[in-house]
């Protein structure tokens, strides 16, 4: 996928007054959305080379982060899962995309949890 949108750098932290619409196969937990990378328009194929990767943009990526929930995995690339999943926002309540998550986020968590438990035994 081309130009990247949401920086896994870049501390998103849901807003605690953010709304909850869960919908079936929805899930809106801390751990679910650290793990989101880029946020694209859903599309049912890829008949056009770049379609997948058209991305929703929007100036504030906070804002954008606040109003996803992801849904049920719709496949798999090379860095990570893709999620359809539901963006909402005042122009289009339910939008429906595809959310790209990054596939390491378990094995990296394990590891900060590895060092932190062996770094606290060592004091
Ligand atoms: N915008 C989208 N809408 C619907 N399905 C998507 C979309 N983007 C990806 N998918 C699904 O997720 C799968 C993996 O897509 P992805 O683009 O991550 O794979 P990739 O070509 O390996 O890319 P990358 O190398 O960036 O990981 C696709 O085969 C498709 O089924």
């Amino acid at each position: 996928m081309a130009a990247a949108y949401l920086d896994s750098n870049l501390k998103h932290t849901p807003h605690s007054s953010a709304k909850t619409h869960l919908g079936p196969g929805m899930e809106r937990s801390s751990g679910a959305m650290e793990r989101v990378l880029k946020v694209f328009h859903y599309f049912e194929s890829n008949s056009e080379p770049d379609t997948w990767a058209s991305i929703i943009r929007h100036r504030d990526a906070t804002y954008v982060w606040e109003r996803i929930e992801l849904g049920r995995c719709i496949g798999e690339g090379q860095f990570g899962e893709v999620h359809q999943g539901v963006y909402m926002n005042s122009e289009n309540p339910v939008l429906v995309v595809a959310i790209k998550t990054c596939k390491n986020y378990f094995k990296q968590r394990q590891r900060e949890i590895t060092s932190r438990s062996f770094n606290n035994a060592s004091v």
